[in-house]
């Protein structure tokens, strides 16, 4: 994904479900009974509202019918179809003598998302900041119990001509030393269109009128052109098939 600096250490375990089937989900029947359940339940209800709110911005656009619906047909079918991928995260907690832990160290370090949106549950812990369109001033993300943050994404940007903005995020490391000393849970799901999607705001703008500029200087690429442009720009030309983050 992200926009980090490749030099400071990122303290988090993510794991990744590209995919829902058997395979991908670990089942941990002793120590977690009913945890590939919950998740795949979990998952489900997560392409669900990412459907809803695709329905939503179809309205808000006034993009042709089932402009973006039709355009995301394949979340969680596997990376070689779409990107789209549940994440859950685990930022440990600090100790802060342990050597890479204290100076300069981030949980996560600041980025954009390269998809449609995100779709961002977390606990209570906090350190999510965010900036926010036209400032560069970090905000603090508040916790609502319950509440599911959308961040907007690096396509819908491009799509929409930055009608919505790719927000830029990170999580920084708790100041208060009793805080910082326990870890925080997040979980993610990175709505992504199939790969095979030309990424074209003529497409979703059909309604709007375009300057000249717009209309004849536009290069049109397909998402999973995008999203491997984004890879090698992040992590150099070698990197081919690395994931979000
Ligand atoms: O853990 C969080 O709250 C944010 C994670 C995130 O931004 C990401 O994995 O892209
Ligand atoms: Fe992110």
């Amino acid at each position: 994904m992200e926009r980090f600096d490749g030099k400071t250490p990122e303290l988090r375990h993510t794991y990744n479900i590209c995919k829902l089937d058997d395979k991908n989900i670990p089942r941990e029947a002793e120590t977690l009974p009913d945890f590939a359940e919950e998740i795949t339940t979990l998952a489900n209800d997560f392409t669900a509202l990412s459907t809803f709110i695709l329905k939503a911005l179809e309205v808000a656009l006034e993009t042709p019918p089932k402009c973006f619906l039709d355009k995301h047909s394949e979340m969680l079918s596997g990376d070689d179809v779409n990107m789209t991928t549940l994440r859950m995260i685990y930022y440990p907690a600090i100790v802060d003598d342990e050597p890479g832990q204290s100076e300069g160290a981030v949980r996560c370090g600041a980025h954009v998302d390269y998809g449609t949106f995100t779709l961002l549950a977390q606990d209570s812990e906090g350190g999510l900041e965010v900036q926010l369109p036209g400032g560069d001033k970090w905000e603090r993300v508040g916790h609502l119990p319950g509440s599911i943050l959308i961040n907007g994404g690096e396509l819908l940007s491009i799509w929409t001509r930055e009608r919505y903005h790719a927000v830029p995020h990170r999580v920084v490391v708790p100041e208060r030393a009793k805080i910082r000393t326990r870890g925080r849970h997040s979980i993610a799901y990175f709505c992504h269109p199939d790969n095979s999607t030309m990424i074209s705001p003529r497409d979703i703008l059909a309604n709007q009128t375009e300057s000249a500029e717009e209309s004849t200087d536009e290069k049109i690429y397909s998402a999973y052109e995008l999203i491997q442009k984004k890879f090698s720009d992040t992590y150099g030309p070698s990197s081919q098939e690395s994931n979000e983050s």
